[in-house]
C-alpha cells in the first residue's frame, strides 16, 4: 500500500502542510493544508474524502478542494465526504451555511450535486474498489475517528489525533495486525499537561500507547508536530524509541 502523506503537521508553517493522506488517485482522508500539494488535475480526480474530525487544520481545504470539482457533477458522479454524525453535522452548519461557504450539496443543483454527506460509524468497513476502510474511535476535545485502512493484504492504522486513553488502544488492538501505525505526536514532554488538557500526544505518551498494543505493528510512523515546538519533538523522539523504531511523516 502505498500511502502518500500530503500534508502531516499539526499546523501551519511547518516542514509540511497541515493533515492529508492520499490513499489513491480518488481517496483522501482529511483535507488540510497538504491539499493544496495536489494539482488541479489530481483534485478533479478526488471522488471520496474522510474526515476524521471536524478541526479547521484537517477541513479547512476542503470548501476550495470542492470548489474545483463542478466538473464531476456534470459527470453525474459526486464527490462523496464521510464522517461521523458530528464531524458531518459541524461542517454543514459551520462551513457549507452559505456563509463561510455554498451548501454544495446544492449545486450546481439539487437534482445533480457536487457534493454528498455519508455518515460512517465505528466499525463499519467501507469498500472502494479495492480499499476498505474502517473508522474507529479516537480520543480528542471533539469526536473523532482514526481510519484503519486495508488494501492487498496490508492494513494501516492512522490515529488521527488523539490523547492517550486505554479504550484507544483497545480501539486499535481490536483492528487485529498491523502493518504500520501512524500516530500523532503534538507536543514535546514538557508540554504533557498541554497535551492532556487539549488530547494529544508527547513522544512519551506515543510510547506507551505503543506499549499497550496487543501485536506490535511493522512500522511506526508519526505525524502532526506542532510546528512551533516540533524541534524539540523530533529530538525527544530521537532519544527514546520503540525496538522498530519510529519515523516523522514529512
Ligand atoms: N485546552 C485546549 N483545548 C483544546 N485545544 C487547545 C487547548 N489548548 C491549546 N489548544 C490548541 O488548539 C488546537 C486545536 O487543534 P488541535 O487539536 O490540533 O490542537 C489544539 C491545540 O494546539
Amino acid at each position: 500500500m502505498n500511502i502518500h502523506a500530503l500534508g502531516a503537521s499539526g499546523g501551519l508553517g511547518g516542514l509540511t502542510g497541515s493533515t492529508c493522506l492520499q490513499v489513491n488517485e480518488s481517496i483522501l482522508i482529511d483535507a488540510g493544508t497538504g491539499v493544496t500539494q495536489l494539482l488541479l488535475k489530481q483534485m478533479q480526480q478526488v471522488r471520496h474524502i474522510f474526515l476524521s474530525h471536524s478541526h479547521s487544520d484537517h477541513i479547512c481545504c476542503l470548501p476550495m478542494l470542492l470548489g474545483n470539482l463542478f466538473n464531476v457533477a456534470d459527470a453525474g458522479t459526486p464527490v462523496t465526504v464521510y464522517g461521523s454524525q458530528d464531524t458531518l453535522e459541524a461542517i454543514r452548519e459551520h462551513v457549507f451555511n452559505w456563509v463561510i461557504w455554498p451548501d454544495m450539496r446544492e449545486l450546481p443543483s439539487k437534482e445533480k450535486p457536487l457534493l454528498r454527506l455519508q455518515e460512517i460509524n465505528a466499525g463499519e468497513q467501507i469498500w472502494i474498489d479495492d480499499v476498505c476502510i474502517e473508522p474507529f474511535r479516537t480520543y480528542h476535545t471533539v469526536p473523532t475517528f482514526g481510519f484503519a485502512i486495508r488494501k492487498d493484504n496490508q492494513t494501516t492504522a492512522f490515529v488521527a489525533d488523539t490523547g492517550y486513553a486505554e479504550s484507544v488502544i483497545e480501539n486499535i488492538n481490536a483492528l487485529g495486525s498491523l502493518d504500520d501505525i501512524i500516530f500523532e505526536c503534538s507536543f514535546p514532554n514538557e508540554l504533557e499537561a498541554i497535551a492532556h488538557q487539549s488530547c494529544h500526544l508527547t513522544p512519551q505518551l506515543c510510547l506507551q500507547l505503543l506499549e499497550g498494543l496487543h501485536k506490535q505493528p511493522r512500522r511506526v510512523w508519526i505525524n502532526h508536530l506542532k510546528p512551533d515546538v516540533a524541534d524539540a519533538v523530533h529530538k525527544q523522539l530521537r532519544e527514546v524509541q520503540p525496538p522498530q523504531g519510529w519515523q516523522v511523516l514529512l
